[in-house]
């Protein structure tokens, strides 16, 4: 079998490091014994104790973008270098890691989905829950109509101070989180009305139907995107809050942080 030994071999062959997804502690450790190799552990937590690690805030389901986001946590941790040349191993199909992708570092294609959730102010799990929360309600809709929707997570204070109601608040004295099944019926319920729904670092909602009003000043997102969009990206530029906004027109689910556009995904893909 010494030919396809060399075939797959090339695929690890000069690598500047090796990237680990979540490796068991014996697999760990049989890559550090190795001289003069890099290596480096991605995952929720570190479980191996790995001398480098990149903490990804979730494990992504989707094996392109979990290996993304966890380069980018390690070019943005000085771990790894642009250009770089990688063995990512990762687990596709069951328990241990079944799959090396060879992927070349590029600090270019830099998307800043690492900073939404890593550096945002707002905790990870409460940017998860509305990121889904949207994708769902991009996939459903409203009674099989398109709808849209405008999230405005963290800083909340700021953002509130930056808005005015629309309407009365059918949040004003509840307590309700992110992520309580209640709730997401409650905000697909609400996403028919107008305005957006403020959300803070700790995923209670704030508040229903605000209007925002940023400074437009300096934002620069793309043409052809309206209203909805320009304040969701507006308020990101003024406040460290993110925006997650679902497109009525396109269906698109978009995520804006400092004023830009960072993340785009259709939610017919999930
Ligand atoms: N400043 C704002 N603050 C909060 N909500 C807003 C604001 N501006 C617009 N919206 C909401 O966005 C809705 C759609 O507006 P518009 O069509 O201009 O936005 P859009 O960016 O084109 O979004 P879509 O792609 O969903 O059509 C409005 O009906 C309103 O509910
Ligand atoms: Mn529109």
């Amino acid at each position: 079998m010494a030919g396809i030994d060399d075939v797959f071999g090339d695929l690890f062959a000069s690598v500047d490091a090796v990237v680990l997804f979540s490796p068991s502690g014996s697999y760990y450790e049989r890559f550090v014994a190795v001289e003069d190799l890099d290596v480096v552990v991605v995952g929720t937590e570190n479980a191996v104790g790995a001398e480098t690690f990149v903490e990804l805030p979730l494990e992504f389901e989707d094996i392109s973008e979990r290996i993304r986001f966890g380069l980018e946590g390690a070019l943005e941790q000085g771990v790894i270098e642009d250009g770089d040349e990688l063995a990512c191993a990762t687990s596709v199909f069951g328990d241990g890691i079944d799959t090396v992708s060879r992927v070349r570092a590029d600090a270019e294609n830099h998307t800043g989905i690492y900073d939404i959730f890593a550096k945002s102010r707002a905790d990870p799990e409460v940017v998860k829950a509305v990121l889904e929360l949207a994708i769902e309600l991009g996939q459903k809709g409203q009674k099989g109509k398109p709808v849209g929707a405008l999230f405005v997570v963290g800083d909340a204070g700021k953002v509130m101070n930056k808005s005015r109601p629309l309407s009365y608040n059918p949040f004003e004295k509840s307590h309700v989180h992110v992520g309580d099944p209640i709730v997401n019926v409650m905000l697909k319920e609400f996403s028919r009305l107008d305005g957006a729904f403020i959300i803070s670092d700790a995923g209670k909602i704030v508040s229903a139907y605000r209007y925002l009003e940023p400074s437009a000043e300096g934002v620069d997102i793309p043409k052809g995107l309206g209203a909805r969009h320009m304040a969701g990206g507006a308020i990101t530029r003024d406040t460290n809050a993110i925006a997650i906004v679902l497109s009525e027109s396109d269906g698109l689910v978009r995520a804006f942080k400092g004023g830009e556009l960072i993340l785009e995904v259709d939610p017919e893909a999930y």
